[in-house]
């Protein structure tokens, strides 16, 4: 019996793509919850699979194994309307705040959207009055922000509409995909602190994806680490980081010059080289990680 119980959960989950003559195992045996007012950071470097994770989450990937669970009900119905109905509480933002806005249309146009479909219940001013509100909870003045278009607005401003729109449709859980990593250093840190922000004040579940571990620990309670579509290593994000079990956890760790580091400070990025260096040793150390067994996993366990 868990007070919190999770509002999404993967059970088993596998997911494996058919390249020609080749196959790639984008997610092998995945089983974790998604619990309101808590996130849980994914941390791994390129290819280990958390996309095709936030896919499969956000039922744009339909799992070959395992199962999908929405308050503990597995999630079957792949019509459109099943769809509208679960992405209504699922949402995701995404790596460019560009990208996913339309550069036609205003930031007011971009709320109102939203509203329009899953808000029907509001009308005339009441839609008005929504919007200015979201903007406000990101932060935004919406006399000076609505009118404008995505052009106008910088990276920092751009991803905080994307969350407002998550906002709008009144998402439980929000999919995080790299959120800061096209932004300015400078306003990484104000787009994190919102995320945390809602997260305490919404009860919203984040799941935070990253290749940079040294962020997970300034927005995640807790922490899994990924590689060859497996997890490695998760727990809670202090005692993974300060104690890592597993090899591939401290070598990516050991790229870091120091995990104590702000994120927001340049040294707290990865070395490339290092991370070349971490890559190979991985191989090494786990050549058969894609079939391996539970002897190559490690879970820390609640004090
Ligand atoms: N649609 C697809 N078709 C074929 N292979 C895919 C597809 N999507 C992902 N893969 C493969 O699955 C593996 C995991 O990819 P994925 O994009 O999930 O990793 P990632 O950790 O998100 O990487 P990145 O940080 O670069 O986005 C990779 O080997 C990738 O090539």
């Amino acid at each position: 019996m868990t007070a919190n119980p999770a509002i999404v959960s993967l059970q088993n989950i596998g997911k494996t793509f058919h390249l020609g003559a080749h196959t790639v195992r984008g997610a092998h045996d995945l089983s974790f919850d998604l619990h309101s007012g808590r996130t849980l950071a994914l941390v791994g470097e390129s290819g280990s699979g958390k996309t095709t994770c936030a896919r499969i989450i956000m039922r744009e990937y339909i799992a070959d194994e395992g199962q999908l669970l929405f308050h503990g009900t597995p999630v079957t119905d792949n019509t459109p309307k099943g769809l509208k109905q679960y992405r209504k509480n699922v949402q995701m933002i995404f790596q460019d705040p560009f990208a996913s806005l339309n550069p036609a249309h205003t930031v007011d146009y971009h709320l109102r959207r939203p509203l329009a479909l899953y808000r029907r219940d509001l009308k005339g001013k009441a839609v008005t009055d929504e919007i200015h509100a979201l903007l406000r909870q990101v932060e935004l003045d919406p006399e000076l922000v609505a009118p404008k278009h995505p052009h106008d607005l910088s990276g920092g401003q751009r991803q905080r509409i994307n969350i407002a729109r998550t906002l709008a449709v009144g998402a439980k859980v929000i999919i995080a995909d790299e959120p800061t990593s096209m932004l300015d250093v400078s306003v990484r840190q104000g787009v994190l602190e919102l995320l945390n922000r809602m997260k305490r004040d919404l009860g919203l579940a984040l799941l935070y994806i990253t290749h940079d571990v040294a962020t997970a620990h300034y927005v995640a309670e807790d922490i899994m680490v990924m590689y060859g579509g497996q997890i490695l290593e998760w727990g809670d994000v202090n005692a993974v980081l300060s104690n890592p079990q597993h090899d591939y956890t401290r070598m990516l760790l050991s790229a870091v010059p120091n995990p104590e580091i702000r994120f927001d400070d340049p040294q707290s990025r990865l070395d490339p080289t290092a991370v070349n260096a971490v890559r190979e040793q991985a191989k090494q150390l786990h050549p058969h990680v894609k079939t391996a067994g539970p002897n190559h996993f490690y879970r820390h366990t609640a004090a």
